[in-house]
């Protein structure tokens, strides 16, 4: 019977497979044991994985078990841990909407957790301990990069800039790119927010006008193109007409697909195999090697202003980031190269415009579930009188700064990210472990290659630090005492991880903010935006997504009617 199963070739393959995942494992583990303490670290135990007793695995594994000592200890181990024999932990947070899991591991085990890593990978750290992520991102950022594996995967979606670059090149991107992502360069771009809001609140307007005054829209979709037009004019100058013009269409129809793959299971599970399998990267399979669809739409329209521009430099005078770098490159002879100037448009286009899409998305769609928070927004709004200037955003609105705060502490829209340690480490711990014997553990020694997942949306709902960490109450912010102490939290923007914190922290926050603020403004004055019963959850694509529960595919219909000012 052995010798016809070893016969069939997929047999004798996947038996292959299987040992060597469990070989690898298994000298990983003994190697890991012995030089790292992050056998310390609590494991999560899954109630969809039940004990050893009570497993069928338990009764078919039990008379073989003296003879197969060592391997029913390994699998025995899995099983109490919980998580899958094939893939660990790893697709457990997919099977809920995106943090809930790792926010029950953080409250029932605290702020660190490890995972058993899929298809035989090492273990993971799962992070939210304030102390971990400033050593990671503030103190060490260079020492702890992005997966090597997906920088083909960055290059080839948006070009190498600044999420694809490590060590000094990131360092000398960040150097050139700071400088037009400042507070004065960002009062700067007032005009092509304002712009881009005005569009779409005139098209919103008549949009409802032909419904009769009353309509269920698709909120992505609306914030999706203004957001798109407000990094088209600061970007490059280019007006993509509030989703109208053709390359509109295309980057909508790209981001749409890349999306839509990322929420199957397929999706999931694709990262997993290519981390085992790096090579595949690098096949020469067109759907593998194809440059993203963004990519090539947008450089190509910025090819023309770059073409035209550096034929004679000083007569550019667009205060746009394209133009604004070139001046810069010919004035101070920096010699970037065009595919590199190329290559942050690009990604500006790419990482500027959902994000700050997604974070109006889920604010509406809270403010719809909260009536009374929504008309206090508006009366503090329509109180103000005037249209608000960049500064007014900054210090004259209590209540939409603490909309604004109390929405980026629940829904970062970037939700989640990962990094790898790039040499022999020791992370300090700011709230210690405890051995089976009870002492404390304060720091841990980890190996080059430790892989580490930061689910950005669990780490500020922490209940362990808010009290209510899953509840939106923009009045935290503004009640005195009603705040964690700072040394409890991360130190990115208003001492939220949303935009991350360090060198690495989000290039374009200001902007982000300024759009936002503005965006949800003139909505909140123009619209009241109702809940239609639906229930949304939140699942991770690239960015946080809304999804209709039962239906496929993204969305987020809220119903809309004029505001009675
Ligand atoms: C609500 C809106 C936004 C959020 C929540 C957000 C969040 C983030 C986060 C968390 C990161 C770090 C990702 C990582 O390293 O794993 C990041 C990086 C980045 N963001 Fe944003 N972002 C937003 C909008 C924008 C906008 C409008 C721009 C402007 C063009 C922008 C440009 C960038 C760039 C260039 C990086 C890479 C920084 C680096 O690696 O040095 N983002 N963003």
């Amino acid at each position: 019977m052995l010798q016809a199963l070893l016969a069939c070739p997929t047999t004798s393959a996947v038996a292959l497979f299987a040992l060597l995942l469990a070989a690898r494992r298994f000298f990983r583990f003994l190697h890991n044991r012995y030089t790292t303490d992050i056998r310390y670290v609590p494991k999560p135990v899954s109630a969809s994985h039940p004990p050893i007793s009570d497993s069928l695995f338990a009764h078919l594994a039990a008379p073989i078990a003296p003879y197969m000592r060592i391997s029913f200890i390994r699998l025995r181990r899995r099983t109490q841990d919980g998580g899958d024999w094939l893939w660990g932990h790893e697709m457990e947070p997919w099977s809920k909407p995106y943090g809930e899991v790792y926010s029950s591991w953080f409250d029932k085990h605290g702020p660190i957790v490890r995972m058993s890593g899929a298809l035989g990978h090492d273990d993971i750290l799962a992070v939210a301990d304030p102390g971990v992520l400033s050593h990671m991102l503030t103190k060490n950022v260079y020492g702890y990069s992005k997966s090597p594996i997906i920088r083909p995967i960055i290059d080839r979606l948006l070009g190498k800039s600044l999420p694809w670059a490590e060590g000094d090149e990131h360092r000398r991107m960040r150097a050139l790119l700071n400088p037009v992502f400042t507070a004065e360069q960002t009062r700067g771009m007032y005009d092509d927010v304002k712009l881009a809001t005005d569009h779409m609140v005139s098209k919103l307007v008549n949009h409802l006008r032909a419904s009769g005054g009353d309509a269920i829209i698709r909120t992505q979709e609306w914030t999706s193109n203004a957001t798109l037009d407000v990094i088209g004019r600061v970007g490059f100058g280019h007006d993509f007409r509030c989703g109208e013009s053709i390359e509109a269409k295309k980057i909508a129809a790209a981001w749409h697909e890349t999306v839509s793959l990322g929420l199957t299971k397929a999706g999931r599970i694709a990262p997993l195999i290519i981390r085992t399998f790096p090579i595949i990267v690098s096949l020469p399979i067109p759907a593998i090697q194809s440059q993203g669809a963004t990519k090539l739409t947008v450089r190509a329209l910025a090819e023309e202003l770059y073409v035209k521009a550096s034929a004679d430099p000083e007569s550019i005078k667009g205060k746009d980031l394209l133009s604004t770098l070139i001046r810069a490159n010919f004035r101070e002879r920096r010699n970037i190269s065009k595919d590199e100037l190329l290559d942050h448009i690009c990604t500006f286009v790419m990482v500027g415009h959902e994000t700050t899409a997604g974070a109006l998305n889920f604010t509406l769609l809270a403010l719809a579930q909260n009536p009374d928070m929504q008309a206090k927004l508006r009366k503090e709004l329509i109180e103000f009188g005037s249209e608000p200037t960049y500064d007014d955003f900054l210090t004259k609105l209590p209540y939409l700064d603490a909309v604004t705060k109390e929405s980026f502490r629940m829904f970062p829209v970037t939700a989640h990210t990962e990094r790898v340690a790039v040499k022999d480490d020791v992370i300090p711990l700011r709230k210690p472990i405890f051995t089976p014997e009870g002492q404390a553990v304060t720091s841990l020694r980890i190996k080059k290659g430790q892989l580490f997942h930061i689910p950005e949306l669990s780490i500020d709902r922490m209940n362990a630090v808010w009290g209510d960490g899953a509840t939106f109450r923009p009045d935290r912010w503004t009640i005195p005492g009603q705040l964690p102490a700072p040394s409890e939290l991360t130190q990115g923007w208003s001492n939220l991880f949303a935009f991350l914190e360090g060198p690495r922290m989000c290039l374009g926050f200001r902007l982000a903010l300024l759009e936002y603020k503005f965006m949800l403004t003139s909505l909140i004055k123009t619209f009241v935006f109702h809940d239609t019963g639906a229930k949304i959850e939140a699942h991770w694509s690239n960015t946080l997504q809304p999804k209709v529960v039962g239906e496929e595919g993204v969305n987020l219909p809220l119903r809309v009617t004029l505001a009675d000012n």
